[in-house]
């Protein structure tokens, strides 16, 4: 109960979030027979109160609208459990997720795009708007989407020999604003333009001396020890004081996307629909 008091969201990020459910509210295609739950798995250590959300879409854990929803269902059960700290991670073994799933942006339904960017969107507000802490394990490749989420965490721990980024621009995709607030936030603006218009993905090394993550890890456990590591340092730190600040340092890039959600879902689906993306996925499942 006290503990509920402490995470509660400031009010007027509990305003951002209405009218972010709200916009979704409409027109939702409606998907059965999908269990969400075994998609992305949720597990809550007793001792310490972390919770641990991992993506479970194997081969390559390329997002789909099923498993953002799962994503953004998981994130809630996290908020609802009222848990100390979440580490994101990915069931595959040597990698943490290949990005959007291209099936889903090839010759796309358009109502379909725009519930798969309005379900993304939640998940952003959701993730880097959360007040407990977060730390992304990241035991494998991670270009595009996954690499986006990792960046909504306050922390990354990446095994080496792995790669990170946003490589959109490879495929002839402009670049949302949400990763670009996103990226933004944890290296710096001439960087994040850098990366993002040359669709550079990151080794480790390049990756930590960029800032894009904290440390790189021997193997997935090392990865993912060090994220415990990392969310122990708020042991004794307020939690309400800690999520204030959070938020507050994070609070206009989210009303900015909260104001022009529309205009956001817009520009995605006519940068996914554009013939020179949409020739890229055909390219790469080789139509
Ligand atoms: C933040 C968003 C803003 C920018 C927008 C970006 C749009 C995207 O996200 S597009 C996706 C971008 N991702 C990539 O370009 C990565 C492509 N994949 C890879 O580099 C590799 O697959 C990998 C390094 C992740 C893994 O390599 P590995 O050798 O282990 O496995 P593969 O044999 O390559 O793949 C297994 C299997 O999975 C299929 N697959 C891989 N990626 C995707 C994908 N993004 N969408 C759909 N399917 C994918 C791959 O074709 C293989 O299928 P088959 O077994 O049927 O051949």
């Amino acid at each position: 109960m006290l503990l509920r008091q402490f995470t509660r969201a400031p009010n007027n990020m509990n305003l951002i979030r209405r009218i972010a459910t709200n916009a979704i509210l409409k027109n939702q295609t409606v998907t059965t027979n999908i269990d969400y739950n075994q998609l992305v798995l949720v597990d809550v250590n007793d001792k310490n109160g972390y919770a641990t959300v991992t993506l479970n879409r194997p081969p390559v854990n390329s997002f789909n609208l099923e498993l953002m929803m799962a994503l953004s269902r998981a994130l809630d059960q996290v908020e609802r459990n009222n848990s100390r700290g979440m580490i994101l991670t990915s069931i595959i073994p040597n990698i943490f997720s290949t990005g959007f799933d291209i099936r889903e942006l090839y010759q796309a339904d358009e109502r379909r795009l725009r519930e798969f960017w309005s379900v993304l969107q939640d998940c952003w507000f959701k993730l880097y708007g959360s007040t407990y802490p977060t730390a992304a394990s990241i035991n494998g490749h991670n270009p595009a989407a996954g690499c986006f989420f990792a960046l909504c965490c306050e922390y990354r721990a990446m095994v080496r020999n792995s790669k990170l980024g946003i490589s959109g621009a490879r495929l002839g995709i402009s670049i949302p604003l949400p990763m670009i607030y996103t990226m933004r936030s944890v290296i710096s603006t001439r960087q994040t333009e850098l990366a993002l218009t040359t669709g550079t993905l990151f080794t480790s090394d390049d990756a930590l001396k960029v800032g894009l993550i904290d440390d790189i890890a021997t193997d997935r456990s090392d990865a993912f020890a060090k994220c415990e590591a990392f969310l122990d340092r708020f042991k004794d730190i307020p939690p309400v004081s800690r999520g204030y600040t959070k938020r507050s340092v994070r609070q206009k890039d989210m009303e900015e996307i909260a104001a022009n959600r529309q205009r956001d879902t817009d520009e995605f689906v006519r940068a996914v629909l554009n013939p020179e993306a949409q020739s890229s996925f055909a390219a790469f499942l080789g139509k």
